[in-house]
């Protein structure tokens, strides 16, 4: 990462209020985990140096607005790609255990190679799918938090976040703008799951001005033991919801 990448992450960083000065060498070594991973894996659209900084980095840190994410917790990351939001919250935030899961084998090698390189042995990556392991015994009611970034709409991902959720638990979701349609289906979702929308907390990304919201939904009773439905179903059909995409012209 060259000087003007490092001043965007202190940069943004600032912004947010998150102290990442000690681990700006280790934000320096994913960058360039992240460039040798993409040219043999093509894991990520987000190529330049600045994208890379303030799309992936200081966006996931954005995670941390409203201090859901303190103390020790268990923090499944659903989706997790390339290890996003993983690696800078791991990074910032060492008391928390992270499973980032996602269905892309070749996805999950790079989180797990990149997390030894990293010496973060708090991160312990997962093959799977959400609607798997919602029904596993190993993973469904264990979780203190759940976080996804840019996985699904907010009533697919009530379903397949819930599920894997303690009572109390909290799934922190963080999205782009989101309309209202969305919204009111994702509280419809939520209640059906066990759940309820808690924080509806919309704001800029550092530097760009992009719009993201924080959606933090709280699971307060198990989940009725159909849910999640079966692979490929809670986006197929979203509870409560079609998308505008499906709608008939
Ligand atoms: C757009 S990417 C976002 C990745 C990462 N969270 C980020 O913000 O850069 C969405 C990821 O979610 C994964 N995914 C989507 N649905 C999933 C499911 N039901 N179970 C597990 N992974 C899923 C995909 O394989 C993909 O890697």
């Amino acid at each position: 990462m060259n000087r003007d990448g490092l001043e965007l992450l202190r940069r943004g960083a600032g912004i947010l209020g998150v102290e990442i000065e000690a681990q700006l060498p280790a934000f320096e070594q994913l960058f360039t985990l992240l460039q040798e991973g993409n040219e043999r894996l093509n894991l990520t659209a987000l190529r330049t140096e600045e994208d890379i900084v303030l799309k992936h980095f200081v966006d996931s840190l954005t995670c941390l607005r409203g201090s859901y994410l303190e103390g020790p917790l268990t923090v499944m990351d659903l989706g997790t790609g390339a290890g996003f939001p993983t690696f800078p919250l791991a990074l910032v935030k060492p008391q928390l255990q992270f499973t980032p899961v996602d269905s892309i084998r070749k996805k999950v090698e790079f989180v797990r190679d990149t997390a030894v390189q990293l010496g973060l042995s708090q991160v312990t990556p997962l093959v799977g799918r959400a609607e798997a392991l919602g029904r596993s015994a190993d993973h469904r009611d264990r979780y203190d938090r759940v976080v996804v970034r840019a996985v699904a709409s907010l009533p697919v991902l009530a379903e397949l976040a819930l599920p894997l959720l303690r009572e109390g638990g909290l799934l922190v979701a963080q999205k782009g703008a989101i309309t209202p349609e969305e919204l009111n289906a994702g509280r419809r979702a939520a209640g059906e799951v066990g759940g309820k929308v808690q924080v509806v907390d919309p704001f800029e990304l550092p530097v760009s001005g992009d719009a993201r919201t924080l959606i933090v939904i709280e699971k307060l009773k198990p989940t009725p033991s159909k849910y999640p439905r079966r692979e490929g179903v809670p986006n197929a059909q979203p509870l409560f919801w079609t998308p505008p995409q499906k709608l008939a012209r």
